[in-house]
């Protein structure tokens, strides 16, 4: 490159975005949603062969994924083997926008020595807000009170809508996470008692943010609020059921931000239905998108959100530009930033 190119590129930062010539034209991404922020096509594209479909079947990514380098990917349909095997020997790296990765056969990719990355870290703050919405929203009976306002049946009474307190409660958080880290030093300033947690192990940060390691048993017994914000996987499935249910307080609270398969919903909506626990709060169920008419829709002690934890501008625009960086990463033989 000339010093005056390179000249030009400091006084003119944009500039190296219409010179560039791509670096790997051999090399094909595919980017299996159109609704990626620019963010990440523009840095792809200035790269590589990159083509961007709206894939929503199985059938269409089967179609498209063949021959691809890396993979671009979004929850929207389940990469498993079958995809694996249609890409072909040539696929080097998945990309998942996403921290979770329940979607993705990551053993299998794993076992071919494909790379994968996923996107943790840049969507804390958006989950772990949600979160507190929804303690907050279901704590306080929200759904209830604007059914109230609908229906012309508010009413002036010292004892009528009455919520639970964060203040002076025990929140228990089933996996001490980043995200579950997040939501700690957010309710902090709610006056909450006391923080537990349980998972795999007693964790350095738990005893950092003053928090108690317990089993899930003593958990589910001892805490006000119950947020689960842990992975799902075979270990993690329908862990809260009927009997977990019966186990918490009559008044707790229960808060899921993880992954809607962590919940047997027909225990759930059990245990609300027949006050074995005071409220939910839901931002992940099954199926997304849950239909109108489904039960849990119905009843009054359940605040839903549509899967909105990652949902803000910033976020989403840093979970892509990270997606993005990890492939680009990969396909330079560089190490990935945040591999799985
Ligand atoms: O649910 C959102 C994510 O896993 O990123």
């Amino acid at each position: 490159m000339s010093y005056t190119f390179v000249g030009l590129l400091g006084v003119f930062p944009d500039v190296g975005k219409h010179f560039r010539l791509p670096l790997n034209q051999a090399k094909k991404v595919l980017i299996s949603t159109n609704d990626v922020p620019m963010i990440a096509i523009e840095l792809l594209e200035a790269r590589y062969n990159t083509v961007v479909n709206d894939i929503n079947t199985k059938e269409s990514l089967l179609a498209k994924v063949a021959g691809v380098n890396a993979l671009f990917c979004s929850a929207k349909v389940k990469l498993d083997i079958d995809i694996i095997n249609a890409a072909g020997a040539q696929l080097e790296m998945v990309g998942a926008m996403s921290a979770g990765l329940d979607n993705i056969d990551v053993e299998e990719l794993k076992r071919r020595n494909i790379k994968i990355s996923n996107t943790p870290g840049v969507l804390n703050a958006a989950v772990a807000d949600i979160a507190v919405l929804l303690t907050l929203a279901a704590a306080r009976r929200l759904r209830e009170g604007r059914i109230h306002i609908e229906n012309n049946t508010w009413t002036s009474n010292h004892k009528w809508m009455l919520g639970r307190d964060l203040k002076g409660s025990t929140v228990g958080i089933v996996g001490l996470g980043e995200i579950g880290q997040a939501i700690v030093k957010r309710l902090k300033g709610f006056e909450v008692s006391q923080f537990v947690y349980c998972g795999h192990r007693e964790k350095l940060e738990g005893k950092e943010l003053g928090a108690e390691f317990l089993t899930f048993d003593e958990l589910l017994s001892q805490s006000d609020f119950v947020i689960a914000s842990c992975p799902l996987t075979p270990e993690t499935k329908e862990m809260f059921n009927e009997t977990a249910f019966k186990k918490m307080k009559r008044t707790s609270v229960f808060v899921n931000i993880g992954r809607g398969g962590l919940v047997d919903q027909t225990g759930l909506i059990k245990a609300l239905r027949e006050d074995t626990i005071f409220a939910a709060g839901l931002d992940v169920m099954v199926p997304e998108p849950l239909s109108s008419d489904h039960e849990l829709v119905k009843l009054p002690n359940c605040f839903l959100s549509p899967h909105l934890g990652t949902a803000t501008y910033q976020t989403r625009s840093d979970m892509a530009k990270l997606t993005a960086q990890n492939i680009i990463a990969a396909l330079s033989g560089e190490k990935l930033i945040t591999p799985v």
